[in-house]
C-alpha cells in the first residue's frame, strides 16, 4: 500500500483479514435467548402471532416489537466503488460489509449490506422501495452519478424512512466541517474564498451544494471533471447536475482553475492533482484530497510542493481524515432515535457545525495520549478523529435536535440530557480505548521482543505487528526463522531483527548480568551460561534488561507458571508492587476486570488491597470509573465462614488508604453484578454493578477466568501481567495471532504498567 503512509499492510494481510475465521466481516447474533422450548414458542409460532397482530393493528408498533427501529440497509449496485469505478454489485460487498460494521462499531446501529445486481435505475428504485417495512433507514452507497441523484431523489419522495446517499451528503457534511475549520485557521471568510472542486460526481455535486448553502458565492466555485472546467455553454459530457454548477469563465483546464485558487477539493481519482499545479495556488492553500483508497495527492508530496499547505485526505493513516465514517453512523443514530422521516438540510448543517465545533474543543486526554502527535486544533487537526468518543454524543444530539426543530421527528426526545446518557451507555469505552491504544502504538512505535519466534503463530503476530505500524518486532529464534518468514510471504525477511543465542554478541554481557543476580541464589556461572543459551524466556528478558527492547511477549510454548518462574530469574517486580494478573471481559456495552487470576494463591489483606488499587487504575486507563467488589461465596457475613477475614481486612485497608474509587465486600458475584440483588443491601457503597472483581484466591480466580474464556460469549483480553519492573506479557498458550498483537500493543503502550 502507499509507501509514505504511516500504516503499512500487504495485500496478503488485507485478504487474510477478510478470510480468517468466519469469512467476511459480519454475522447475526440473536438478541433473545433461544435455549428452551418455551423460548421457541415465544420467538416463533405460536407466540410470534401476538406481535404480528399488534403490528397489523398499529404499524408503529413495528418499532416496539421488531429490530426495525435500529436497522439500516447499506445498499449498492457497485457502479462507483470508492474511486475504483464500476466493478459490479458483488465486488462492492466488502465495502458494504465494512460500512455495516462501522455503523455497529461507532454508533451501535445494526446494519446489513444488500448488493443489487442491476444498473437499471427503475429496477433499483423498485427493489429498494419494497424494503421499507424491514428497515429504519436506507444508506445508499457507491452508486455512480448521475443515476444516484435520480435514485435518491425518487426514493426520498416515495419512502417514509430516511434515505441517505452517503457518498453525497455524508461526504459533503464532513468536508464542510473540515472546510469551516481550515478557513478559520487561514483567516479566510467563506464569502471571499475561491474553491476548485475536482470531480463532478455524486460526492462533488453534493459538496458543492452544501458549501454554497453555507455561504460560498456560486461564482467562486469552479467545478472540473475529466473534460476540464464545467463552464457555461459547455456541451461535452454535461448533465443537468453539472449544469447547475457551470460558471461564466474563460478557464478551461484544471491548471487554469487552480492558478491562484484558495481551496482544492478532490472527489475524483488517485493522483489527479499534480504537485506542479499545487504550486500555483494562493498562499496557505487548502487541499482536501478525498479520493479513496488513494488520494488526488499524498500529504508528503503536497507538503514537499507547498510547505504552507493544510491537507486532508479520506484515509485513516494520515492526519485530517475527511471521510464519511465521521458522519453516517452518528447521523443515522440521531435520525433513528427521533424516528425522523428523512434527513434534511437542517440536520446536515447541524451535523457539520457540531463536527467543526468538536475539533476546536480541547481534545480528551485518552485521545491525545493515544495519537501522541498534535491533537489540538491546528493545521494537522482540523477534524475530529473517528475514534473520538465524543462524536457519539455530540453528533446524534445535534442531528436529533435539528430533526425536531425542522419538524421531521415523529418521536421527539423530551429529555436531551437523558438521551446523552443513553448514547454514552451504547458504546463500551474499552473498545474505544483499545482502538486508541492501537493508534497510540502507531504514534509512538516501540521495540517489542517476541521471545518465541520459532512458533508460526508468534511469527504471524510479529509480521502483523510490524505491518500494522505498531512497532518493531525483535525476534528471538534460530536462523531458520528467516526462511519461516519467507514462507509466510515476507519479501524481505532479513529486514527483521533476529537474535540467536548461538552467536549473539550480547551473550557474554547477558551471562555477567545473570550471574550477578543469581550467584548467591545457588547458581554457578555455567548454569547461567546454559540458561542464556537454551532458554528463550531468559534470553528474551535479558534483551529487555540490556535495553534491546521496550516490552516483551511470550507464553505460547510454556505454561504460565513455568514462564513466570523463568522470567523472575531476570526481572523483578516493580519496587513496592505485588505482581498479579487481570483478565478483562469485553462485551458490546460493558467491561469487567477480574484479578488476581494468575499469581498469588492466597493473597493477604494488604495484597488484596494492592491488587484492587492497581486494577482500579487499569480500569480507569481503559475509560471506566472503577467500582470494586471483593468477591466471596458469602455476602456481608452470610453464610459465616472461616476464610472471610482477609477480605474484610482488605476493605478496611482501602478505607484507611482513602482511595478515590468505590469498593465493597465481601459479596457474592450475583450481588456484585446484579442491581436487583444489590438492592437487598441498601448500606452497600456501590452506586452500580461492580466492574472490578477482586477474587479471594487463585483457585476461584483462575477457574472463573478460564471458564469465562472457554464458555462465555464475550471476548476476553489477557491475562495482563501487572507490576513487573519491565513490561512483559505472558499470553495464554492457545492465543491467536491477533490476541498476541493486542497484548503486544498493550505491553508497548504501558497500558499494563
Ligand atoms: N473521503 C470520502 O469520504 C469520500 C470519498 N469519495 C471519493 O470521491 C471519488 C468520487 O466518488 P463518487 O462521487 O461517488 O463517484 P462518481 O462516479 O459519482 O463521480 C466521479 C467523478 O470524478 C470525476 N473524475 C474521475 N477522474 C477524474 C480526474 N482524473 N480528473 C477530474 N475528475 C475526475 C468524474 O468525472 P466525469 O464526470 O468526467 O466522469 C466524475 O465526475 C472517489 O474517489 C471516492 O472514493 C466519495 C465519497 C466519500
Ligand atoms: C468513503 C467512501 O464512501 C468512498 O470513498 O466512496
Ligand atoms: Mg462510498
Amino acid at each position: 500500500m502507499a509507501d509514505d503512509s504511516n500504516v503499512q499492510f500487504s495485500e496478503r494481510e488485507a485478504l487474510l483479514f477478510h478470510s480468517e475465521g468466519r469469512p467476511g466481516k459480519i454475522e447475526i447474533i440473536a438478541s433473545k435467548p433461544m435455549a428452551t422450548q418455551r423460548d421457541l414458542a415465544l420467538a416463533y409460532s405460536p407466540g410470534v402471532a401476538v406481535p404480528v397482530q399488534a403490528i397489523a393493528d398499529d404499524p408503529a408498533k413495528a418499532y416496539d416489537y421488531t429490530a426495525k427501529g435500529n436497522l439500516v440497509a447499506v445498499i449498492s449496485n457497485g457502479t462507483a466503488i470508492l474511486g475504483m469505478g464500476n466493478l459490479g454489485a458483488l465486488a462492492s460487498k466488502p465495502v458494504m460489509e465494512g460500512k455495516a460494521v462501522l455503523f455497529k462499531r461507532f454508533a451501535d446501529v445494526d446494519a446489513i449490506d444488500l448488493e443489487l445486481k442491476t444498473e437499471d435505475v427503475d429496477r433499483f428504485i423498485d427493489a429498494v422501495e419494497l424494503l421499507e417495512p424491514s428497515f429504519g433507514g436506507i444508506n445508499l452507497e457507491d452508486i455512480k452519478s448521475p443515476e444516484c441523484f435520480i435514485i435518491e431523489q425518487t426514493l426520498r419522495e416515495r419512502m417514509n424512512i430516511p434515505v441517505f446517499h452517503d457518498d453525497q451528503h455524508g461526504t459533503a457534511i464532513i468536508a464542510a466541517a473540515g472546510l469551516i475549520n481550515a478557513l478559520h485557521l487561514t483567516g479566510r471568510s467563506i464569502k471571499d474564498t475561491n474553491v476548485v472542486m475536482n470531480g463532478a460526481g455524486a460526492a462533488a455535486i453534493a459538496c458543492a451544494e452544501l458549501i454554497k448553502a453555507m455561504g460560498l458565492p456560486s461564482d467562486r466555485l469552479l467545478m472540473c471533471d475529466r473534460t476540464g472546467v464545467v463552464y457555461e455553454g459547455r456541451e461535452d459530457d454535461m448533465n443537468q447536475w453539472k449544469s447547475a454548477h457551470a460558471v461564466r469563465t474563460e478557464k478551461r483546464s484544471l491548471a487554469d482553475a487552480l492558478d491562484g485558487a484558495d481551496v482544492f477539493m478532490g472527489l475524483s481519482a488517485a493522483g489527479a492533482l499534480p504537485a506542479d499545479l499545487l504550486k500555483t495556488m494562493a498562499p496557505k492553500p487548502i487541499v482536501f484530497a478525498m479520493a479513496n483508497p488513494d488520494p488526488e495527492i499524498s500529504p508528503p508530496e503536497a507538503k514537499r510542493a507547498r510547505p504552507d499547505v493544510i491537507i486532508a485526505t479520506g484515509r485513516s493513516d494520515y492526519p485530517n481524515q475527511v471521510n464519511n465514517v465521521l458522519g453516517f453512523p452518528f447521523i443515522f443514530r440521531g435520525a433513528l432515535d427521533v424516528r425522523a422521516t428523512g434527513i434534511n438540510d437542517a440536520m446536515k448543517i447541524a451535523a457539520a457545525e457540531a463536527l467543526a465545533a468538536l475539533a476546536r474543543q480541547q481534545v480528551p486526554e485518552e485521545v491525545a495520549l493515544a495519537y501522541g502527535t498534535q491533537h489540538s486544533f491546528g493545521p494537522e487537526y482540523i477534524i475530529p478523529a473517528p475514534f473520538d468518543p465524543r462524536l457519539m454524543e455530540e453528533i446524534p444530539v445535534a442531528v436529533a435536535q435539528a430533526a425536531m426543530d425542522s419538524g421531521v421527528a415523529t418521536k421527539p426526545i423530551t429529555d436531551m440530557e437523558a438521551y446523552r446518557e443513553t448514547l454514552r451507555g451504547r458504546l463500551n469505552p474499552t473498545t474505544a480505548v483499545l482502538s486508541l491504544a492501537y493508534e497510540g502504538a502507531r504514534a509512538k512505535p516501540k521495540r517489542v521482543v517476541f521471545a518465541e519466534a520459532e512458533e508460526e503463530v508468534v511469527l504471524r503476530a510479529a509480521i502483523a505487528f510490524r505491518e500494522g505500524g505498531y512497532g518493531t518486532p525483535v525476534l528471538v529464534g534460530r536462523d531458520d526463522v528467516y526462511q519461516r518468514l519467507a514462507a509466510l510471504g515476507v519479501d524481505d525477511p532479513h529486514s527483521y531483527e533476529l537474535h540467536n543465542s548461538r552467536h549473539s554478541p550480547l551473550v557474554p554481557r547477558m551471562v555477567d548480568f545473570l550471574y550477578d543476580r543469581l550467584h548467591r541464589r545457588g547458581y554457578l556461572r555455567r548454569d547461567c551460561e546454559r540458561m542464556v543459551n537454551q532458554d528463550r524466556n531468559i534470553f528474551g528478558s535479558l534483551l529487555l534488561q540490556l535495553g534491546e527492547g521496550d516490552a516483551m511477549i511470550t507464553g505460547i510454548t510454556r505454561t504460565f507458571a513455568r514462564t513466570m518462574r523463568e522470567l523472575k530469574r531476570v526481572i523483578d517486580p516493580a519496587p513496592g508492587r505485588t505482581p498479579f494478573g487481570i483478565h478483562i471481559l469485553v462485551g458490546q456495552s460493558h467491561t469487567v476486570f477480574i484479578a488476581d487470576t494468575t499469581i498469588n494463591e492466597r493473597p493477604s489483606a494488604n495484597e488484596l488491597a494492592d491488587i484492587a488499587e492497581q486494577t482500579a487504575q487499569v480500569a480507569r486507563r481503559m475509560g471506566h470509573e472503577p467500582r470494586v467488589g471483593f468477591l466471596s461465596y458469602s455476602t456481608f457475613g452470610n453464610p459465616e465462614g472461616k476464610w472471610l477475614e482477609n477480605l474484610r481486612q482488605a476493605v478496611h485497608v482501602l478505607e484507611e488508604r482513602k482511595v478515590s474509587f468505590e469498593f465493597e465486600g465481601e459479596m457474592a458475584p450475583d450481588v456484585a453484578l446484579n442491581p436487583r440483588q444489590l438492592a437487598n443491601y441498601p448500606f452497600a457503597r456501590l452506586s452500580g454493578p461492580a466492574n472490578v472483581l477482586i477474587m479471594p484466591g487463585l483457585q476461584s480466580a483462575n477457574i472463573s477466568a478460564k471458564l469465562l474464556r472457554e464458555l462465555g460469549g464475550d471476548s476476553m483480553i489477557g491475562p495482563m501481567l501487572i507490576g513487573m519492573e519491565k513490561s512483559i506479557q505472558i499470553a495464554p498458550m492457545t492465543s491467536s495471532a491477533s490476541e498476541l498483537v493486542t497484548l503486544a500493543v498493550l505491553a508497548a503502550g504501558g497500558m499494563a504498567g
